[in-house]
């Protein structure tokens, strides 16, 4: 048997959800390009979930169902405040959370299509409300509910911050979710594929994907850009700061791939972003920071920004708490897992591959007594 570390190189599944071909990305055969100038995110869940861009009537109703769906059960809020809050961090905080909503879900363990239908609208519904409700909870306000005419976009950011967004940041914040939502076989896709494999529960999958995304080398590098802004604070600082990391051979956030080689498509829609949002609120140096940021890491180690660098500073420059950016990317992301989840369904096999033993040779066993 040979292995490959980290499964580089591994085609493990089949799938007809989205593509990465010569670094270009595609959800169901639409380009990213396209969609992130043209589509609402609701769109975009319908198509990774059906495959097919939605009719007008399809897409209202698919939004009434988002919104009808966004309450959650007065436990789950009244657990959030049994948290040791401050200490939590809100992906930790989402993680509990997502699998406490199944055990509010009668139908958990109904694997009927329809029955995991209507799991997948409950559970994109709801992860907007857990992660806004523990944002508020945690600095001591009351959650807001969602209300039924806004968009999904603006309805997170409605119940995040207590006011309806302006159309800017609507827009933007959509662009994004519209970015996140799926990326073929990453690591908290295949998490979930490979939980769901095992004919478990969709609350089961998208808990184990959420674990996934938190780490530094996936979801959790946005949240990582923002406090390496942080810490270099000024545009002057970049240089020194960067070259002694990379002199290092210490990993620089937001930035390289296992897939893209020449670069992300998605960093380009971001990084535009980032321009337009931090000149509006005053913060260029952020952005300034970033574009020399990335000069430095691509002209040096030929690495391109990845999805998490420019998010950073479009999420901040959006007012958002630092810690809630992964949680955002799990908010936007679950609608691929779901995708990935009843693809997997539709056509399941157990998900089992086998290591490359290179442990000791048979041993004896000898009695504690006498080790
Ligand atoms: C939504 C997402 O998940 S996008 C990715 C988000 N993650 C990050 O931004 C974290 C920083 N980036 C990384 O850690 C990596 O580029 C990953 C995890 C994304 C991809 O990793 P892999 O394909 O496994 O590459 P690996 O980590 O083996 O790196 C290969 C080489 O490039 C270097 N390298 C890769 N990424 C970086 C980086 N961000 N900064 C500096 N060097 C890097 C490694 O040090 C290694 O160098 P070496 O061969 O001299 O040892
Ligand atoms: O595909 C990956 O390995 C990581 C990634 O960019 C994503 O999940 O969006």
């Amino acid at each position: 048997m040979t292995s490959t570390r980290g499964l580089e190189g591994v085609v493990a599944t089949q799938s007809s959800i989205s593509s990465i071909i010569d670094d270009t990305l595609t959800y169901v055969g639409y380009n990213i390009d396209d969609l992130a100038e043209n589509a609402s995110f609701e769109e975009v869940v319908y198509l990774l979930w059906h495959q097919r861009l939605p009719k007008e009537d399809e897409l209202a109703e698919l939004k009434q169902q988002l919104a009808d769906a966004m309450d959650v059960p007065q436990e789950v809020y009244d657990h959030f405040r049994t948290y040791p809050i401050n200490d939590v961090h809100p992906m930790a905080a989402l993680r509990t959370a997502v699998s406490l909503l199944g055990l509010y879900d009668e139908k958990a363990e109904d694997m009927s299509d329809e029955a995991n239908y209507q799991k997948a609208i409950k559970l994109q519904a709801k992860i907007a409300t857990l992660v806004t409700a523990f944002a508020r909870i945690r600095d001591g306000k009351e959650p807001v509910r969602p209300k039924s005419d806004l968009s999904y976009a603006a309805n997170f950011l409605y119940m995040l911050n207590g006011q309806e967004p302006e159309a800017i940041e609507e827009e933007a914040f959509n662009k994004a979710l519209v970015l996140h939502a799926d990326h073929e076989l990453n690591a908290s896709t295949f998490t979930a594929r490979v939980c769901v494999a095992t004919l478990s529960d969709m609350y089961s999958g998208v808990t184990a994907a959420i674990g996934a995304l938190k780490g530094p080398l996936h979801g959790g590098a946005n949240e990582q850009v923002m406090k390496m802004l942080t810490e270099i604070g000024t545009p002057e600082n970049v240089e020194p700061y960067i070259q002694s990391k990379l002199d290092n051979k210490e990993k620089i956030m937001g930035f390289g791939h296992r897939v893209y080689r020449k670069g992300d498509p998605r960093a380009k829609h971001l990084r535009e972003m980032s321009e337009k949002l931090t000149k509006l609120r005053g913060e260029e140096d952020l952005y300034k920071m970033s574009i020399k940021i990335e000069e430095l890491v691509t002209g040096q180690k030929n690495l391109p920004p990845n999805v998490d660098f420019y998010s950073a500073s479009v999420y901040h420059a959006l007012g958002i708490q630092h810690d809630l950016f992964t949680p955002i990317f799990a908010v936007s992301r679950v609608s691929g897992w779901i995708a990935h989840i009843l693809e997997q369904y539709a056509n399941n096999r157990l998900i089992r591959p086998r290591a490359d033993y290179t442990g000791p040779g048979l041993q004896t066993y000898v009695p504690v007594s006498e080790r």
